[in-house]
């Protein structure tokens, strides 16, 4: 992370702590509430800048017998750390992303999932993550990710026609 860093400031808009925070995009394979194969995740805004979320560690995420994929940790990891640009402002996008896999997970617990952002240099938001069972104490997984702020409309405008949502989308509901 660079040493000279923007101040960070809550959007007066966003979640309050506590409040549920709209998803990516209602197909987002991490938190839209219609993905068909997603995670999805609810998430919450925490305290400061922060984000939280619980995912439950369901049979069909197994990678190694009996545990959780490491795919599909580093997906919800991502997700949640993804939504943390929400409380500055507009949307960002990963463009980097690195997990420490600290313990194995089972299958059949929850996932506590918490985000936090370190800081903010023009466009990047530089995040944390981490998971744990229960425990703050004693995480399962960590992460670092780095996201850059988009104008959803621009970035998104040769793709849109390709979501499942495509016909809503240009529409202009739900808006870009
Ligand atoms: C409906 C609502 C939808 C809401 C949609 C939100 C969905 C979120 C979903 C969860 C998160 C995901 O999985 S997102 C999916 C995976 N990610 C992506 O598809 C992103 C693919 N990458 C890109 O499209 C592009 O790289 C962009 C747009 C992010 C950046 O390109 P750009 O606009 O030309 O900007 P560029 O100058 O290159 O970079 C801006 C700044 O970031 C730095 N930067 C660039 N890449 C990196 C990097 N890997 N690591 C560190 N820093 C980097 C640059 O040095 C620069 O710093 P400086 O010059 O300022 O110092």
């Amino acid at each position: 992370m660079p040493d000279e860093l923007d101040v960070l400031e809550r959007h007066p808009k966003t979640a309050k702590p506590g409040e549920v925070m709209r998803p990516h995009n209602l197909m987002c394979f991490g938190c839209g509430a219609e993905s068909p194969h997603g995670l999805q995740l609810e998430m919450y805004a925490g305290e400061g800048f922060t984000v939280e979320a619980k995912m439950p560690v369901e049979q069909w995420m197994e990678g190694g017998p009996g545990v959780i994929h490491g795919g599909i940790l580093s997906s919800a990891l991502d997700d949640v750390m993804g939504m943390t640009p929400r409380l500055l402002g507009p949307p960002g996008v990963t463009v980097h992303l690195q997990v420490d896999f600290l313990q194995p997970i089972p299958v059949g617990k929850t996932l506590h999932l918490r985000a936090e952002i370190l800081g903010r240099q023009r466009r990047k938001i530089y995040t944390e993550g981490v998971a744990h069972l229960g425990d703050p104490e004693r995480p399962v997984a960590r992460a670092n990710g780095v996201f850059v702020t988009v104008d959803v409309r621009e970035h998104f405008a040769e793709h849109v026609e390709n979501s499942a949502k495509a016909a809503e989308y240009m529409g202009g509901k739900p808006q870009l």
